[in-house]
C-alpha cells in the first residue's frame, strides 16, 4: 500500500494507462436490471482487451471483503459493478492505495458515478475503463466510516430511511422522490452546533448535508452549487426552510443551482467548507452516509485529501465559496485563544 502522501495530487483527469487484467466485483442483486445480461455485455466489451477476474458479492461475502482479497492477490485495477453501496465498499478498501477503481453503475441512484460524469449505461462505463483516464479524488470519513459522497443529517436521512429495498425494487428512483415529498409535509426543525477549526457555528435547520461530491439530484448538498471532488474540503449545505411551501421552493431552487452552477442566495439556505467538523443536533437526528443510515448525531466528519484513484471521463474542477448570512438563529463564535470577542449573531429576515 502506498501512503496517501505519495499519491499524485491533481485536480484534473490525468494519465492514460492500459491494463492487462482487472478484478470485477459484481453485485448480482443491485438495481432492477438483468444481472446475467449485464454481465454478458460487460464481458463482451471488456474481455477482448482486459482479462477479467470476476467475483460475485453475496449476503455472506460483501464487496469490501472481495476488494480486500483482490488487493492481496495484487490487483492493479478493481471494477465495482453495482449500486452506491457496492462502490463505496470497494472504494473503502482502496483508499490511500495506488490500486485504481473503475465503476460500472447498475444500482438505483448511482450517485457516485453521476457525480463524476461516469456514464450510467454499461457500454459507456466500459468505454471509460478502456480509455484508461484516471483522476485522483478526495474521500472522507464520517464517524470512522468511509464516505465517498455525502453525510445527510435530518431530512435527507429520513428520506433515505423510508425508501426501503422493496420500494426501490418496485419504484426505482421514484421511491426516493415519494419519500422526500412525504418528509417535506412534516418538516422538523432542529438546533445544530457545528464546530470547525476554531469556530462554533449554531443555527436551526431541517437538514444538514456534508458532501465530498454529490450528483445534482442530491439537492440538499447543492448550496455551493459546484462541488469539487479533488480538493481538501467538504462542502456543508444547511437547509433551513420553516414551511412546506418554502421547503418546496428551496428544493427547486437548489436543483436549479446545481444545474446552472450558480450558488444559492436564499436566506433559508447556507453553505460553508470544512476540512473536518463535529456536528451535533438537538434533538438527535438520523445520519445517512452514502445512502446507508449509520446512526444518529453527533457526527465527526473529516476529509481524506487526494486518496482515491478512479477512472473517469475528462472533467473539470470549479472554485467553491461560502455563504451563511440570513440563516435563522445564526451565531458564529471564534474559539481562538478562548477569546469569543469575534463572535457575531444574526436574526433571520422575515
Ligand atoms: N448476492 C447478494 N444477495 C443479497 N444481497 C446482496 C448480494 N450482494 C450484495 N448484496 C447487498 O447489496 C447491498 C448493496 O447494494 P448496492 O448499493 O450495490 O445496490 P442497490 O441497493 O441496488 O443500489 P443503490 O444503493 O443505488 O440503491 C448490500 O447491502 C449487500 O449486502
Amino acid at each position: 500500500m502506498m501512503s496517501k502522501n505519495n499519491l499524485p495530487e491533481t485536480e484534473k483527469a490525468q494519465e492514460t494507462r492500459k491494463y492487462a487484467s482487472a478484478c470485477l466485483i459484481f453485485n448480482p442483486v443491485a438495481g432492477r436490471g438483468n444481472p446475467e445480461r449485464d454481465l454478458e455485455l460487460i464481458e463482451s466489451i471488456l474481455e477482448p482487451k482486459l482479462e477479467l477476474d470476476i467475483h460475485f458479492t453475496s449476503e455472506e461475502i460483501g464487496a469490501a471483503q472481495l476488494a480486500g482479497e483482490a488487493l492481496e492477490r495484487g490487483a492493479k485495477l478493481i471494477i465495482a459493478s453495482g449500486g452506491d453501496g457496492t462502490v463505496s465498499a470497494v472504494a473503502d478498501a482502496l483508499i490511500s492505495s495506488n490500486v485504481h477503481l473503475a465503476v460500472i453503475p447498475r444500482g438505483t441512484a448511482n450517485a457516485f458515478a453521476v457525480s463524476l460524469g461516469i456514464p450510467t449505461n454499461i457500454q459507456g462505463a466500459c468505454e471509460v475503463i478502456l480509455a484508461g483516464i484516471t483522476r485522483v479524488i478526495s474521500t472522507a470519513r464520517c464517524n470512522g466510516k468511509p464516505m465517498l459522497l455525502l453525510a445527510g443529517i435530518g431530512l435527507e436521512a429520513e428520506t433515505i430511511a423510508q425508501a426501503d429495498r422493496s420500494s426501490k425494487n418496485r419504484l426505482g428512483i421514484l421511491a426516493y422522490i415519494l419519500s422526500a415529498i412525504n418528509q417535506l409535509q412534516d418538516l422538523k426543525s432542529f438546533e445544530t452546533r457545528l464546530e470547525r477549526d476554531e469556530e462554533v457555528i449554531s443555527f436551526s435547520a431541517v437538514g444538514v448535508t456534508v458532501a465530498n461530491v454529490a450528483p445534482p439530484t442530491s439537492i440538499l448538498a447543492q448550496g455551493p452549487a459546484n462541488l469539487v471532488p479533488d480538493d481538501e474540503f467538504l462542502d456543508v449545505t444547511i437547509f433551513a426552510p420553516v414551511t412546506m411551501l418554502n421547503a418546496i421552493a428551496a428544493s427547486y431552487h437548489l436543483l436549479q443551482t446545481a444545474f446552472t452552477g450558480t450558488p444559492t442566495e436564499r436566506n433559508d439556505i447556507g453553505y460553508l467548507r470544512v476540512k473536518k467538523a463535529t456536528i451535533d443536533t438537538d434533538p438527535p437526528q438520523k445520519v445517512v452516509v452514502d445512502g446507508e443510515v449509520i446512526g444518529t448525531t453527533p457526527v465527526f466528519v473529516e476529509a481524506i485529501p487526494h486518496s482515491l484513484i478512479i477512472m473517469v471521463p475528462e472533467s473539470q474542477a470549479a472554485a467553491p465559496v461560502e455563504k451563511l448570512n440570513g440563516l435563522p438563529d445564526l451565531t458564529v463564535e471564534s474559539m481562538k485563544d478562548n477569546n469569543l470577542s469575534n463572535s457575531y449573531s444574526e436574526s433571520p429576515e422575515s
